[in-house]
């Protein structure tokens, strides 16, 4: 095939792509295809499969941003919406997840909610002067009450908020989506602040600084063009080369839904998310390319075939928040799925192996995370 063998076989192992290749690997057509997912998966390390048994707990669901594509975020009007999750709630189902053999207490929530008056108000009743304040407590209670690890995926923070938070959490993480600040000015992020990509890169950048181990991504099919996906990889791989905290590369595809202001945008093709994955796989070393099972129900095992090692967080407890008409599939069926293309499923942990250690996490947790460790291995 022309454009892969143009690309040296030192320059594919090294992950040493320009944007160009890149570019020319986007836009693989007909049989060059199948090269180009044989080549990726020929970088798999081992035959393994990974996922993490979570439980999803949103702590709010209110959110400065509004992006076109999200049904997460509520209005503070809105009498369903989940304004603050209560400690003792969250502990309860804490709880009922570690029953289940959850390890992973995953906090996902709406961006800077605390400039919000009601969610302030409700915080200030708690004793809480902001969303950081109130997730640190929520973290450190799942500590204290239970064996799960927290993961907190807040969207934008500061550099001394996250260094608050790395104390309570073994990993953490939020989407880059996507490099491009002309998506500002777009459906996706024209009413998103907290989408602008120099924040985000920044809040990644300050991630590894304080040597938090970080799960980051894209969402495919958001009105970006290739070339934007091709920056976008290139931005996070930048971060990665200069920190190397990234355990995770999340490519997500946009899922339309009813009376999203996207609602009538086209979801990516598979080959397209076929495409993505590959490069991703090849241009980066030692980091997981994880691929969510439940927004590719019909199409999960062919990533499988082009290097994605990873499955993220199945929860047998919650559903996805984000995604709440699609429910993850049962372990026992990814199970299936793995075993039928080859391959081994394996429980991970919120924090990947190679980060166990004292660099990253402080003593209380790195005790607990080899202990948690030695009870799936
Ligand atoms: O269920 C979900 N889990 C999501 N997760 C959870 C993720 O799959 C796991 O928590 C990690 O793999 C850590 O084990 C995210 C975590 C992040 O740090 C950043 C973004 C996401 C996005 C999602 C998501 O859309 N849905
Ligand atoms: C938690 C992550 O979920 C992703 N997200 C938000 N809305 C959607 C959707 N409609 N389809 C797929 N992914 C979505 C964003 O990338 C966000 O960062
Ligand atoms: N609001 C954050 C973000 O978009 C967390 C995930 S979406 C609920 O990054
Ligand atoms: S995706 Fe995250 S930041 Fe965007 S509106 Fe939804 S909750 Fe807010």
């Amino acid at each position: 095939m022309k454009i892969l063998s143009d690309i040296s076989n030192s320059q594919i192992k090294e992950g040493n792509l320009s944007k160009e290749d890149i570019l020319n690997l986007l836009n693989t057509k007909q049989n060059d295809i199948t090269d180009l997912m044989s080549l990726a998966n020929s970088k798999r390390e081992n035959n393994i499969i990974t996922y993490s048994k979570n439980v999803f707990i949103p702590l709010t669901e209110i959110c400065i941003n509004y992006c076109g594509y999200c049904t997460f975020r509520k209005d503070p009007t809105d009498s369903k919406a989940i304004i603050l999750k209560e400690k003792s709630e969250v502990i309860s189902q804490l709880k009922i997840a570690e029953k289940q053999g959850c390890k992973e207490a995953l906090l996902t929530f709406g961006e800077q909610a605390d400039e919000e008056e009601v969610v302030k108000l409700a915080l200030n009743k708690m004793g809480f002067e902001n969303m950081t304040e109130y997730s640190y407590d929520i973290c450190e209670a799942t500590l204290n009450n239970t064996n799960l690890l927290p993961h907190t995926n807040a969207g934008v923070l500061s550099y001394d908020e996250m260094k608050s938070l790395k104390e309570v959490n073994v990993s953490m993480g939020m989407m880059l989506e996507n490099s491009s600040s002309r998506l500002r000015k777009t459906d996706a992020h024209k009413n998103s602040p907290g989408k602008d990509p120099k924040l985000r890169v920044k809040t990644i950048a300050d991630a590894g600084k304080l040597k938090i181990p970080y799960t980051t991504g894209i969402l495919v099919g958001i009105g970006e063009t290739k070339e934007e996906i091709a920056e976008s990889l290139l931005s996070i791989k930048n971060l990665q080369d200069k920190y190397g905290h990234i355990q995770e590369i999340i490519i997500q595809n946009f899922r339309s839904k009813p009376g999203i202001p996207m609602e009538y945008y086209a979801e990516p093709s598979v080959l397209d998310m076929i495409r993505t994955v590959s490069v991703a796989k090849l241009l980066f070393e030692d980091v997981s390319i994880q691929v969510p099972p439940n927004l590719n129900h019909e199409t999960n095992q062919i990533f499988l075939l082009c290097g994605a090692d990873d499955w993220g967080g199945i929860s047998p407890v919650s559903k996805d928040y984000v995604n709440p008409e699609a429910p993850w599939p049962e372990i026992e069926h990814m199970k299936h799925l793995t075993n039928y293309v080859g391959l081994d499923l394996k429980e991970r942990l919120a924090i990947y192996d190679k980060y166990i250690n004292n660099e990253y996490l402080n003593e209380n947790i790195l005790n607990r995370t080899i202990k948690l460790k030695k009870s799936i291995s």
